[in-house]
């Protein structure tokens, strides 16, 4: 697919090259990047007016041939809770299938789940949080009554061969209830990842994070579910969300004192940047423990133009500008398969459909070249 090929504009190249960072300094980053684009869903679902559904399959249309391989489409919620997804069946089966293109959609409940199939989803997401207090405004339910209805989707879900991503909202801190301990965005992450959700997602909702709380709530979160089944999705609200990105994409090694991880890296300072193993080791120490972390999370959620917010989080603002996200991407040579120029020309649509400014930087700065 000619959306496929390798990314930054000519006019873009010499600028990334001079900003790109040596990976030596910052720890081992993943050869490749999955971006899920949220921005047709998270990034509409917010929008007082209503957009038509042509201008949402036109988006849609123009992200594929920007070469993203995952887009989320549109959400099988209640109309009543959120009227701008009330097209859903319309979006999905307007917008062109490219081959090897992810179109998966929430679905909250069994009834969502039904819809979302009749209407031709080969991928559904289910949405929960680390808060009570958020999940029940967002889904009208506790934790605990959300995991029912998510387990009867995920059952029917194995039977229909459909795949199933998981959303884990508060993860950096919630609206309703403030910090959230990592311990908590843990058990509910790993519950996810044991119903069967392949890839859980790490919602920071309201944007409040930074990387240091990241990186306390990866470390928590990577104790209980391998790293391969980790996204992480940032809202902007407070600009952290390429910072916590960043922090999430890189190794880091915390060895446990006393281990032999621990003396070979106050031997080799030089190795400290470098991964000293792919998977958590047991503790040298004999005391049983994992004597390193890892970050390197290759799955990161971005909204074209950086569109987006939750209805049902209070002060939440756009996501990370999926512009952005892959102008740092590819200047650190990171391999995303997205063409920026058209995805660019996606974000430009969409902002001139909504009356709005773009808030993605790149988009921002290309613009004034
Ligand atoms: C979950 C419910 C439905 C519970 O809402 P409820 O009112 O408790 O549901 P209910 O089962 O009592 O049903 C009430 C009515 O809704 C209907 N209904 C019931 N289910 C559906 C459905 N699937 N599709 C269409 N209609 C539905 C149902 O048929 C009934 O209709 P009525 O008899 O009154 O005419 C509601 O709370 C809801 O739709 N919530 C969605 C909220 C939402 O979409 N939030 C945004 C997504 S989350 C997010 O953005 C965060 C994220 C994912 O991006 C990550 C991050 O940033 O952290």
């Amino acid at each position: 697919m000619a959306a496929m090929r390798k990314a930054l504009p000519r006019r873009l190249v010499g600028l990334a090259s001079l900003r790109a960072v040596s990976t030596s300094s910052m720890g081992t980053l993943p050869k490749r990047v999955k971006i899920v684009e949220v921005g047709p869903r998270d990034g509409l679902q917010n929008e007082k007016n209503i957009v038509s559904t042509p201008v949402k399959i036109k988006l849609i249309d123009m992200l594929s041939e920007a070469g993203l391989s995952v887009i989320e489409t549109t959400s099988f919620v209640s109309p009543k809770w959120v009227p701008q997804m009330g097209d859903h069946t319309e979006v999905l089966k307007g917008i062109q299938k490219f081959p090897g293109i992810n179109y998966p959609v929430l679905t909250p409940n069994l009834k969502g789940f039904e819809a979302a199939v009749a209407a031709g989803a080969k991928e559904v997401v289910i949405f929960g949080a680390a808060s009570e207090l958020f999940t029940k405004k967002n889904i009208n339910c506790s934790i605990e009554e959300s995991f029912q209805r998510f387990d009867a989707i995920l059952k029917a879900a194995q039977s229909a061969n459909i795949s199933v991503r998981g959303y884990v909202s508060c993860a950096l801190g919630c609206p309703y209830e403030g910090k959230i301990s990592p311990a908590k965005v843990a058990e509910v992450t790993k519950k996810f990842y044991s119903m069967g959700c392949y890839e859980i997602s790490l919602g920071d909702t309201i944007g409040v994070g930074t990387p240091g709380i990241m990186k306390d709530m990866l470390s928590a979160v990577m104790q209980e579910v391998p790293l391969a089944a980790l996204a992480v999705h940032c809202h902007d609200t407070y600009g952290q969300a390429l910072a916590n990105t960043l922090m999430a994409l890189q190794l880091t090694v915390i060895p446990c004192p006393g281990s032999w991880a621990f003396l070979q890296l106050m031997r080799f300072p030089a190795r400290q940047t470098g991964r000293v193993t792919s998977s958590p080791m047991p503790c040298q120490a004999g005391k049983g423990e994992f004597c390193t972390a890892e970050m390197g999370v290759s799955v990161v959620d971005s909204s074209v133009a950086g569109l987006g917010g939750c209805p049902y989080a209070q002060g939440a603002s756009g996501n990370l500008a999926t512009e952005d996200l892959v102008y740092m991407l590819e200047g650190l040579g990171i391999h995303t398969g997205v063409n920026l120029q058209k995805l660019l020309e996606a974000g430009n649509f969409i902002c001139q459909a909504l009356n709005r400014k773009t808030s993605s930087k790149v988009a921002q700065a290309t613009c004034k070249l």
